[in-house]
C-alpha cells in the first residue's frame, strides 16, 4: 500500500517537484503513472523510494511511515519493492543467472534457495534458456525481462517500473506490460510509470496523469467498475 498526505516537495533551487499531492495506492492495484517530461514522475518515485525526502506531508509505503524514516531503515523498506529501470541497469560482467541470483547473495540467501528460485523467476519471465548468455548477447526486451526477473527474485510486494518500456520496440513493449500484468494477478502492486499513452491506451488499468506537480487525473480501474 502506498498513500501519500497533502505531500509537496520544494527542490533547494525552489522547483517544486509535487505540490500537495494526496492519493492511495492500495496493495494489488497495477497503476500506470502518466505525464510528460518534468511532470513530476520521477519525484513521486524517489519519494516512494526514499531518495527524496518530502518537504512537506506524510508518506506511507508498505507499513514504513517513508516521511519520517531513519536512514538505517531504509534498506528494509527497499527489501520491500523490486524496481525496474528504463536502462536496464544488469551488470554487464555477469551472465543472466548471476544477474539475478546477485540480488538474492547481497540480502544472504542460503544457495540451496538461490537454485530454487532464480530458475523460477527466469521461467516466469521465459528465459530459462538464456541463463548462461551474457548482457550483450540478448535484446533490449530480453534485457528488461532479466531485470523484471530481478526485482521478483526476493518476492517484494510492490514493483516499482520507471519507464520499463523506454528503450524497447513498441511491440515488445507489450510484451513486458503483459508480464507486469500476470506478475500483479498473484497480488504483487505494480507501478509503472510512462509517457507512452499509445501503449497503455490499450490497457484498463487505473491511470494516474501528473502534470505540474499535481495529479491532473485519476482514472479508476475499467475492470473493477
Ligand atoms: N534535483 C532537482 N533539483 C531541482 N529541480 C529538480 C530536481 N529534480 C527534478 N527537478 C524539477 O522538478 C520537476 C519535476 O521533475 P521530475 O524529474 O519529477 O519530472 P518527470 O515527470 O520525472 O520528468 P521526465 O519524464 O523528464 O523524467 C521539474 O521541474 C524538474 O526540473
Amino acid at each position: 500500500m502506498i498513500e501519500f498526505k497533502n505531500v509537496s516537495k520544494v527542490y533547494p533551487n525552489g522547483t517544486y517537484g509535487l505540490k500537495d499531492v494526496s492519493v492511495k495506492i492500495e496493495q494489488g492495484e497495477f497503476v500506470f503513472v502518466l505525464g510528460s517530461s518534468g511532470a513530476g514522475k520521477s519525484t513521486f518515485l524517489k519519494l516512494i523510494m526514499h531518495e527524496e525526502t518530502p518537504t512537506s506531508g506524510e508518506i506511507t509505503v508498505n507499513d514504513f511511515k517513508v516521511s519520517s524514516m531513519k536512514q538505517k531503515e531504509v534498506p528494509l523498506l527497499r527489501r520491500s519493492m523490486g524496481i525496474v529501470f528504463q536502462d536496464f541497469r544488469l551488470i554487464p560482467n555477469m551472465n543472466v543467472y548471476d544477474n539475478v541470483a546477485f540480488a538474492l547473495r547481497v540480502t544472504g540467501t542460503p544457495t540451496r534457495e538461490l537454485r530454487k528460485r532464480v530458475p523460477f523467476v527466469l521461467d516466469l519471465v521465459g528465459l530459462v534458456d538464456k541463463a548462461k548468455n551474457m548482457p550483450t548477447e540478448l535484446s533490449g526486451g530480453e534485457q528488461q525481462r532479466v531485470a523484471l526477473a530481478r526485482a521478483l527474485v526476493n518476492k517484494p510486494s510492490l514493483i516499482i517500473a520507471d519507464e520499463p518500456t523506454g528503450n524497447i520496440d513498441p511491440e515488445l513493449s507489450m510484451e513486458i506490460v503483459d508480464m507486469l500484468d500476470s506478475i500483479n494477478k498473484v497480488g504483487t502492486t505494480i507501478l509503472m510509470v510512462t509517457h507512452e499513452h499509445e501503449l497503455i491506451r490499450r490497457y484498463e488499468n487505473r491511470i494516474i496523469t501528473i502534470e505540474n506537480g499535481t495529479i491532473l487525473s485519476d482514472r479508476p480501474d475499467w475492470r473493477s467498475v
